[in-house]
């Protein structure tokens, strides 16, 4: 199908082909500073180039939100940057009058949501869709967009409210690691790899205060408790049992001080999700007491 390419009517494919051409080559030589362009729909002409080259340019210059339309392309700088999800920048985005003119930044999407349940007459529910392939940055943003909401979502006017809204997103936050640790594991790809999709729900009163949460998983590759690819791990739980428990715990549960088990490979890489301790305090801010910890921790440990 011939197409008009930037004003220019071809009058076959080659020259279709050559038009195309000519714009993105003088698209990549202009004037334009690629890194400055913030939305992917000012790429012209939209070509597979033209957007990861802009992306490219973008992530050198650690730019690392794009907007493409109403959607938010998000890059992993696979390094940490604090000053991009600390509590002042939060608030900034929060109180923007116009969010989607500051940088592109998943506060923005964050913000804009959560304006779009108040300013409507009858509140409607708003659902944020963050999809990418293994190691994209899928769990880091959903935790930046819980984050943020913990935030934003909590500033109750008496001492008590505060007090309680304080506890409802310190839980919500706390099940991120007692998830993870349940549910994620080391592959190839990732580190900290979700082995299950998951459905967060973030509940607000009229006041626009979170007042709870409700996760709902999906599809957890149970089979990995069997059996593992050979460079990858099982669940981070048996490893922080293994490496955590105290003497006691190791008694108690029947597990030697540096035994090895064949259904947990590759003991001896440490990674920063290993911390038991972690997730112990995470399970009791969310209600989980010490007894029931206990018992779970056994038969983890059975499994
Ligand atoms: N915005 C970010 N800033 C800093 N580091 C990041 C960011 N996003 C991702 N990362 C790093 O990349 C790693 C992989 O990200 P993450 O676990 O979120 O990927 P994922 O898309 O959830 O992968 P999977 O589908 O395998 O669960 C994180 O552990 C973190 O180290």
């Amino acid at each position: 199908m011939l197409q008009q390419v930037n004003g220019h009517n071809p009058r076959s494919d080659g020259q279709a082909r050559e038009y195309l051409r000519e714009d993105l080559q003088e698209f990549l030589d202009g004037e334009v500073l690629l890194y400055q362009l913030d939305d992917l729909t000012r790429v012209n002409p939209v070509t597979l180039e033209t957007v990861l080259r802009c992306l490219q340019a973008r992530y050198m210059a650690d730019r690392f939100y794009t907007n493409a339309g109403c959607t938010l392309v998000a890059l992993n700088p696979f390094k940490p940057i604090p000053q991009l999800y600390s509590p002042e920048l939060m608030r900034e985005y929060h109180a923007a009058p116009q969010p989607q003119k500051l940088k592109p930044h998943v506060f923005t999407v964050g913000e804009q949501t959560y304006r779009n349940v108040k300013s409507l007459i009858e509140p409607v529910n708003q659902s944020i869709v963050v999809s990418g392939e293994s190691g994209a940055g899928k769990t880091w943003t959903s935790r930046c967009l819980m984050k943020f909401y913990a935030v934003v979502a909590a500033s109750p006017a008496s001492w008590e409210t505060h007090k309680i809204a304080e506890r409802i997103e310190q839980r919500i936050l706390n099940s991120n690691p007692v998830m993870e640790a349940f549910g994620n594991a080391c592959t190839l790809r990732n580190n900290n790899s979700s082995r299950f999709g998951k459905f967060i729900q973030l509940q607000l009163n009229r006041a626009q205060q979170m007042t709870g949460a409700a996760v709902q998983t999906y599809l957890l590759e149970k089979t990995r408790v069997a059996c593992q690819a050979s460079s990858e791990r099982n669940f981070h739980i048996f490893y922080q049992i293994c490496k955590g428990a105290s003497e006691d715990e190791r008694l108690q549960w029947h597990l030697p001080e540096g035994a090895a088990f064949s259904w947990l490979p590759n003991p001896e890489r440490s990674l920063e999700e290993d911390c038991f301790e972690v997730t112990r305090e995470a399970m009791l801010h969310l209600g989980i007491d010490t007894p029931t910890q206990n018992n779970i921790f056994k038969s983890s440990r059975r499994g």
